[in-house]
């Protein structure tokens, strides 16, 4: 599904603070698979979702989605795929300040019940008609949440997505992007420096210094609700 081949990137090449920041990473993630990438802070983690995304250009390596190449993908190919194939859910929210949370959810998609439902279950039903800064950042995250889930695509990259979050509310939001995963078998990858969330991913991927450390296979997956916050 994602095969990365010798992924290489070097932030301002060439200058005084020239910084390499992946060293020659290989991946190949398989369809339906729930991974997690950790490692320290600073290792490179960001970076490589960015990269695998196409948010960010690599120095040198070669990414395939689907046995496409998406470093050679005309400009035209990169919106498509950033449109329909791809959805992101970021530490920081990344919100449109002027826009409801309702608003922000569902952009330009028609609202389902699926989303209704969520939005119930995960109480922020009395801020959905706020906007981002008149909300907690756990209502935010749970909105940019849903407004990654509308999209209803293949690949779904999750930055720290229960950063903001309490236990409780990140057992919820583990556990819809599982059901997401059985149900649709999307594809998630998904930051994280909390160890817990690696017992529900098939695979986990560690990064150090740039450089991928390990990459196991979990035959153990727990259910999300199971974790103990
Ligand atoms: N646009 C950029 N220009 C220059 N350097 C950058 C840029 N983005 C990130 N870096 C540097 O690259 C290194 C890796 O950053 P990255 O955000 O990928 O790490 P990370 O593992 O995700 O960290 P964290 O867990 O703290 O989010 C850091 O030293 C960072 O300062």
């Amino acid at each position: 599904m994602i095969k990365a081949t010798e992924i290489k990137k070097v932030y301002n090449p060439n200058k005084q603070n020239e910084l390499a920041v992946l060293k020659g990473i290989n991946l190949d993630i398989r369809e339906g698979e729930f991974c997690t990438i950790i490692g320290k802070s600073g290792s490179g983690k960001t970076t490589l979702l960015k990269c695998l995304s196409g948010l960010e250009s690599v120095t040198s390596g070669v990414i395939k989605v689907k046995q496409q190449d998406i470093l050679n993908f005309s400009k035209k190919q990169m919106n498509a795929f950033r449109r329909n194939d791809i959805a992101f859910v970021f530490q920081e929210y990344n919100l449109i300040d002027d826009l409801t949370l309702h608003e922000n959810i569902y952009l330009e998609h028609q609202p389902s019940d699926e989303i209704e439902h969520l939005i119930d279950v995960w109480d922020i039903r009395k801020a959905i008609h706020l906007f981002p800064n008149q909300c907690s950042g756990g209502q935010q995250q749970k909105a940019a949440i849903l407004r990654a889930l509308v999209k209803q695509v293949r690949i779904l990259f999750c930055d720290e997505p229960t950063g903001a979050l309490d236990g409780k509310s990140s057992k919820e939001v583990l556990s819809v992007l599982q059901e997401i995963q059985e149900s649709h078998q999307t594809t998630i990858l998904l930051i994280t420096h909390n160890e817990q969330i690696t017992q529900i991913s098939n695979r986990v991927i560690t990064i150090h210094d740039g450089e991928k450390v390990s990459d196991d296979i979990n035959t153990e997956v727990k259910l999300a609700r199971n974790l103990e916050w």
